[in-house]
């Protein structure tokens, strides 16, 4: 009886694999044999944070278009992010990854995978991210105070060692909590209990944590409840903090939380409203945190003193100019998102029922695809010359423009883009203008920690956790 079992089980596997292998849809997608037959190879990498690269050194070898496992492909061209991302009104629903970024066990916009439901939840506060909203005087003067706060702790520790991977992550939580809560917003730039919740957003491993939960939700679910394990990412501190705010908080008329309560019909609502917040907050700190980070490390070491040389005579010369009409600010921004994309995974997206074609390939609904900024900001070196070059210069130039801005990928492209991203530019570009208007960076002498890319389950961050530079003020030579 056993032996007929075990011989029926063999038999169903391999016409599985038979099937997969040569007479599935996907059988002619060009990657490695074994990601057709299991998806195991992909959550390995997954669950060791080697995602990324992994599918970025199959596209180098198999081209644009591979299948990472039986039911999931990845593109890395124009014209299928613009399928995937846009089309028919902002393009796939979502894969059902996005369950993992509810609070609360209430859902937000980014974890809403339909995307009418998206939209209507968008329409709630979007306006409140768009760029004439992020320029007004009340809201821009936030952000201006944060980078001068940074500035300043910069000026307090001229010529020693100074942890920016710190002190930026303050700033970007400082920055977003101002936007989604003023008066309320965060001071951890200078606040000991805020730095608090700096810590313990900015040091947070959940990254296996995350993926088991996503691939055996109730498995997850019952461990939690059976070990009383309450480590969540968006557990503690921070939650408090944004219940409390969400729920108690008198806020300016400008901010997101405000406009949310437009919308909220009961005291039971407010947790649709904290679970958003939470979300944005999450979403605003490593983000332009890490950006900034990697982007500061980058000009302080040695063979990019020109670039910060350059950046400091146009932002000396042009004190009183927008910061949209400084292109090398600009080019350096751009460039630093390209090659340190904060996001450079993929964004899994569903094929819709009864199937599509994506650049030209055919693939049966429910298909996951994605398009991953790191692959996308690389692999057409025709577009991106000594792609792994960090390279301001090549934002300068009118050859070529439209096509690197059809491949610039940072912040996802589309409805369900980034909202943030006015926010997130102008802090950055706020900061650096801060920064060096005044100062010169390098790295510090006692700098041990590794600046690798380390993916964690929606963004990357340095590996050691450390950036120690040392500011000097220009004038000062
Ligand atoms: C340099 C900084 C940033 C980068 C590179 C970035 C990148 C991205 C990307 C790639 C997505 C789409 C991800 C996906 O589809 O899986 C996204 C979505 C999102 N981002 Fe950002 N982001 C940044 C800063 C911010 C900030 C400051 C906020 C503050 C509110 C923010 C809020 C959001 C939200 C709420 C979404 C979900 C949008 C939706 O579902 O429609 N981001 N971001």
């Amino acid at each position: 009886m056993l032996l007929q079992i075990v011989q029926a089980a063999g038999i169903f596997l391999l016409s599985v694999s038979i099937h997969r292998l040569f007479f599935a849809t996907l059988a002619s997608i060009p990657g490695p044999k074994i990601c057709a037959l299991t998806r195991l190879p992909l959550m390995y990498h997954e669950f060791t944070g080697k995602r990324r690269m992994w599918i970025h050194r199959l596209h180098l070898r198999y081209g644009p278009i591979v299948r990472v496992a039986p039911d999931e492909v990845s593109f890395a061209t124009r014209e299928a992010a613009k399928e995937i991302y846009t089309s028919g009104g902002s393009g796939f629903d979502k894969s059902r990854f996005y369950d993992l970024f509810s609070n609360f066990e209430t859902p937000n916009m980014f974890s809403t995978l339909e995307r009418g439901k998206h939209a209507e939840t968008k329409k709630r506060f979007a306006e409140r991210y768009n760029k004439v909203h992020i320029m007004r005087p009340e809201v821009f003067s936030v952000v201006q105070e944060h980078a001068e706060a940074f500035a300043g702790k910069c000026a307090e520790r001229i010529g020693e060692s100074v942890d920016i991977y710190a002190l930026l992550h303050c700033y970007a939580l400082d920055g977003v909590t101002g936007h989604l809560f003023y008066p309320h917003g965060t001071h951890s730039l200078t606040d000991a209990e805020d730095l608090k919740i700096m810590k313990e957003l900015s040091y947070a491993n959940g990254l296996t944590k995350q993926f088991f939960q996503h691939y055996c939700p109730r498995l997850a679910a019952i461990v939690k409840k059976i070990a009383g394990l309450r480590e969540r990412r968006t557990d503690g501190l921070a939650t408090r903090y944004v219940l409390d705010t969400t729920r108690n908080a008198t806020v300016a008329p400008h901010t997101v939380l405000h406009k949310l309560r437009t919308y909220v019909q009961d005291e039971g609502d407010y947790k649709v409203a904290a679970s958003e917040c939470m979300d944005h907050l999450v979403a605003g700190i490593d983000t332009t945190g890490d950006g900034l980070c990697f982007l500061m490390y980058q000009l302080s070491l040695p063979a990019y003193h020109h670039v910060q040389q350059h950046l400091h005579t146009e932002l000396a010369a042009n004190p009183a100019t927008p910061l949209d009409d400084l292109p090398y600010l600009d080019a350096v921004v751009k460039e630093g998102l390209r090659v340190f994309s904060p996001i450079p995974m993929g964004f899994p997206r569903v094929v819709p029922v009864g199937g599509k074609s994506v650049d030209g390939v055919w693939l049966p609904g429910g298909t996951v695809v994605s398009c991953q900024p790191h692959t996308l900001h690389r692999l057409d070196t025709a577009v991106f010359p000594l792609a792994e070059e960090f390279r301001p210069e090549r934002w300068l130039q009118d050859d070529g423009a439209a096509e690197r801005n059809q491949l610039f990928f940072a912040f996802s492209a589309g409805g369900r883009g980034c909202v943030g991203k006015n926010l997130a530019l102008l802090e950055m570009k706020l900061l650096l203008k801060e920064v060096y208007s005044t100062y010169r960076t390098r790295v510090a002498p006692d700098m041990d920690a590794s600046m690798e890319m380390d993916d964690q389950t929606i963004s990357s961050r340095p590996k050691g956790q450390k950036c120690l530079v040392v500011f000097e003020r220009v004038s000062e030579d």
